[in-house]
Formats: C-alpha cells, structure tokens, sequence
C-alpha cells in the first residue's frame, strides 16, 4: 500500500491554506500523495486567493478516506474533512474557532500516524493565540503531539521527550526549551536537559546522516562565560553534560561560543560546517540564526516522536493573509524532508 502524507490547514485565517493551495499548484511532484487535512470551504477559498480570476481555477476535491489522495486527478487539491469544523475564519484575526480546528487536524493526523495509517504529518501554521483562545492546553504543535504521543504509548508526558529541530540547507539547530519565558528557560538549562537533548539529537540525527552527528553545544552567556567571569552556567552544568554524553558515545563539542558558533557551523559552498547541528540553550539563541537565513528554506522537525512531523519554518503571517503574496518553499521543504525521512521518492 503507497503511504499518503497528511498536510494538516492550519489556522484558516492565516496564511496556511493559501501556502497548501499554491503547493498543489506549482509543485505537484513534491506534493505528490499528499492531503490536506481541514475544511473544503477553507481550502476553496485559498485557491481562489492564489488562482487569479480567468485562469481556470483550482479544484478542491473532498476525500473520505487517505487512500483516495492517490486517485484524484492532477492539479486537484484532495481535502478530508473532519466532521463539526467551523467555516473559514476572517482573515488575519485571532479567532478561537480557527485554534480549535487547527487543533483538531493535527490531532487527527497525529493519531492516524500513530496507527501507521498515514507515512507522516507536514503542519501549516497555526497561530498560538487562538490555540490558546480555543482552550488547548498546549502552547503549540510540538507540544501537543507530544502529549498525543505519550497518550498512544500509555506513559506520562514526561516519558516522551521531545525537541525541535529548524534545519535549512546550511544550518541545524535543535533547542534544549521552546516555548517559555526567558526567565524560565534559563531555568531549563539543566544537566539532565542538556544531556537528553543531545541524546535525542544524536539518535534521531544519525540515520538522517548515515553517521553521527558533529553536535557543537552552544554556551549560554557572552563568549561561553569567558572561563566562568560572565556566569558559572558553563563550567557548572552545561561541560559536565557534555562529558556525560561524550562517555555515552555522542560526539559533542563545547560549550561554545554562542554568537560564534553558527557561523562555524555553516555549511556553503565555501565554507564546510565544522558541526552538523548545533545545540541552543533557548528559543531564539537558536532560531534567529536559521530564520535570518530566510524562511524559504527552512523546515521544523520534531525530534523524539515515534511519527515523522515536519513543518514550515514560519507562522500564520496574519499580516499578509489572503493576500495571495505568502511563499509556499518552506512548506514545499517541509514536504520534501517528510518524504525523506519516511523514505518516499523525493520530486
Ligand atoms: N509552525 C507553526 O505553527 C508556527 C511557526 C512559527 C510561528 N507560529 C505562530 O504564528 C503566529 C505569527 O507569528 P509571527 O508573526 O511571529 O511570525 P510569522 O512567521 O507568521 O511572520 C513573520 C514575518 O514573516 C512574513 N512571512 C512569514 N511567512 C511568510 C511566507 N510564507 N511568505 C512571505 N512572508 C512570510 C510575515 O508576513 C511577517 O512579516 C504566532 O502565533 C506564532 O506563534 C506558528
Ligand atoms: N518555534 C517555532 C518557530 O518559531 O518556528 C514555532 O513556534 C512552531 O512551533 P510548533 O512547531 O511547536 O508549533
């Protein structure tokens, strides 16, 4: 049986929809066997936002089962719908409505990926706000299928550690916290964080590979502490974690210097990366560095789900939503690395 990938709407007031529209229609190959996962009138609305008037339209057709993904006709967006979820939302506004059905394609993709019914899930984005407004207990999609996760396996939250990786063609970062507040991710740099974020780095990186992965650990403070003058984080936890994973056969190097070693991990034409992923203390310390690179390439992973769960390395875009201006790449990536990582044919 061809595995499908599921490509969950998004929060339909943001630029989701109209990304997975212009995906269909100008990279057919890489979306070959994909779905969308979300409303029709959501989706049908996207491709008259990316379809300019005259030119012939982009059908959305609804399917019932993954299956029949394989059987639409070429240039037809295959949409399964999920019973109860609410028509598309205005554009560009927080809206509760929109959180809770974001929500619930995800959580209907992530059970059909843990029952193998499906290769993998590709989210587009959805905004935190509304998730929120909608009442779910989880600040974004890592989090929530984390939680999924743990409930299929029948162990506590804990038990299914989790990371996020952003990867573009010359950069990895995979994060030791997410979404917290400064002041608690700096309560996150933990020994024992520090160490099972390179021991999932480390394994789910290796079969990536083909080997394992050159890890450099960022430090946390200026210049790595500078010998522990500007904090003692770095000689306290943050090189005793590193020695404890280098003992259990991972090949980690630092703590670094942070605003240096992006740099030395970068991999172009001209330059050969040093690292093949580098380890951030928190949220930005690691992403500004990807995302400055441009969103068109970069694709979030979560690391340490027993499911494949890619996406693009943007949000919702309220600013430009429905606009038919937003850049379907990363998206497009994000498809891409699903198909790999699930051993699909790549286009
Ligand atoms: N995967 C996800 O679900 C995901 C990822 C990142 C942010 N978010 C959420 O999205 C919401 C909005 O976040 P934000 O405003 O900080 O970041 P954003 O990425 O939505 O937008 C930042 C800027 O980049 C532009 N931009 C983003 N994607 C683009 C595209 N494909 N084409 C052209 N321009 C694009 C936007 O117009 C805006 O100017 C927040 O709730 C955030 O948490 C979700
Ligand atoms: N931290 C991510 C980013 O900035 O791109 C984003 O918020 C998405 O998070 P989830 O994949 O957990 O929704």
């Amino acid at each position: 049986m061809t595995k499908t990938i599921a490509v969950t709407m998004g929060d339909s007031a943001g630029i989701g929809p109209e990304i997975i529209a212009k995906a269909f229609k100008d990279h057919r190959k890489a979306l070959e066997n994909c779905f969308v996962v979300g409303d029709v009138a959501t989706l049908r609305r996207a491709a008259q936002v990316v379809v300019p008037p005259g030119q012939g339209g982009l059908p959305v057709a609804q399917i019932a089962h993954p299956q029949e993904a394989l059987q639409v006709p070429p240039r037809c967006i295959p949409v399964l719908p999920l019973p109860g979820l609410p028509p598309p939302q205005p554009w560009g506004q927080v809206s509760a409505a929109a959180g809770a059905a974001a929500a619930q394609c995800v959580q209907w993709a992530a059970d059909a990926a843990l029952r193998g019914e499906i290769a993998a899930l590709v989210t587009a984005p959805l905004h935190k706000e509304a998730l929120h407004a909608a009442g779910v207990d989880f600040p974004g999609h890592t989090e929530l299928l984390q939680a999924q996760a743990a409930r299929h396996a029948g162990v506590p939250i804990a038990q299914m550690p989790v990371r996020m990786m952003l990867a573009n063609p010359e950069l990895r970062t995979v994060l030791v916290s997410i979404h917290v507040s400064l002041r608690q991710a700096l309560e996150a740099v933990t020994h024992e964080n520090i160490v099972q974020t390179l021991l999932i780095t480390h394994r789910a990186l290796t079969p990536i590979l083909g080997h394992a992965p050159r890890i450099a650990v960022a430090g946390l403070n200026p210049h790595a502490g500078e010998g522990g003058l500007f904090g003692r984080e770095e000689v306290d936890t943050i090189a005793p974690a590193i020695a404890q994973a280098r003992a259990a056969g991972v090949d980690a190097l630092g703590p670094l210097a942070p605003d240096t070693v992006f740099m030395r991990a970068r991999n172009t034409p001209n330059h050969p990366g040093e690292f093949d992923v580098v380890l951030a203390m928190y949220h930005d310390q690691g992403l500004i560095p990807v995302k400055y690179l441009g969103v068109e390439q970069g694709v979030n992973v979560t690391l340490g789900l027993p499911l494949i769960r890619t996406s693009p390395d943007h949000g919702t875009a309220f600013d430009i939503a429905g606009q038919g201006v937003a850049d379907p790449a990363s998206l497009v990536q994000a498809v891409c690395m699903a198909r790999q990582m699930a051993g699909l044919s790549v286009r």
